[in-house]
């Protein structure tokens, strides 16, 4: 099956995005709080995103099964993933909301979403966007799982939750996300299911560039910003 090729080819990049300065900052306890409240200012605005993303799909589907997948999805969204952000709000010591205000899609968070309203908007399938946004879970999944699994966790370690969290409550959202793609594939020309590979592997490389844009708290570099 698709998913199960796509899972294998893009775990090295998980590797990669694992033993990167951002999830190795969260795994020793050391990271920039600086770093992680950027995250969370970007984060706050893709959560939200991905929301309206599913409000867009939602009109493309036949089946009532995705759309109640998609609203129970926009609720947890809309919620800001609020377990896990609160984690890393704690963490830093500062209240929440506060630490979200004044977020932007800094370029690399731009370019992420961007890749996903380009496919919901241009392409009817919804399997062409669901394979832009099945890696928010799978890689996330995946995170909490590596960090669970090689790192024995002081019961007051302040990321510990964010990674249980994610190696936790993502089975649901990763499995139904998967078998869209696996659906889809079954009516597809090669040439069509090379473009969901292509999405796919993409927002993997997205996911990376996104926890690298918290660390080196990256912004637009202001030019043409005043024309
Ligand atoms: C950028 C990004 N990808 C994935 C997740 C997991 O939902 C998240 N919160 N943010």
């Amino acid at each position: 099956m698709l998913s199960e090729i796509l899972k294998k080819e893009t775990e090295p990049m998980i590797e990669a995005i694992y033993t990167d300065a951002f999830i190795q900052g969260l795994v020793h306890g050391d990271i920039d709080d600086d770093a992680v409240m950027h995250y969370l200012r970007a984060d706050a605005l893709y959560l939200e995103e991905f929301a309206k993303l599913y409000a867009m799909l939602m009109s493309k589907t036949d089946s009532k099964e995705t759309v109640r997948f998609m609203m129970g999805q926009m609720t947890f969204l809309l919620d800001g993933e609020s377990e896990a952000h609160a984690v890393l709000a704690r963490a830093v010591n500062r209240p929440y909301e506060d630490i979200i205000e004044n977020g932007e899609w800094y370029p690399s968070a731009d370019h992420y979403i961007k890749h996903m309203y380009f496919n919901a908007c241009t392409r009817e399938d919804i399997a062409y966007a669901i394979s832009a946004m099945a890696p928010c879970p799978y890689v996330y999944r995946r995170l909490g799982q590596m960090a669970m699994e090689r790192n024995t966790f002081a019961a007051d370690h302040p990321y510990r939750k964010w990674f249980e969290f994610y190696a936790n409550d993502m089975n649901d959202t990763v499995d139904v996300m998967f078998s869209i793609i696996d659906d889809a594939v079954m009516h597809m020309a090669e040439k069509e299911v090379d473009v969901l590979k292509k999405n796919y592997v993409e927002s993997t490389e997205h996911e990376r560039r996104f926890f690298n844009m918290a660390a080196t708290k990256e912004r637009w570099d202001g030019v043409g910003i005043n024309v």
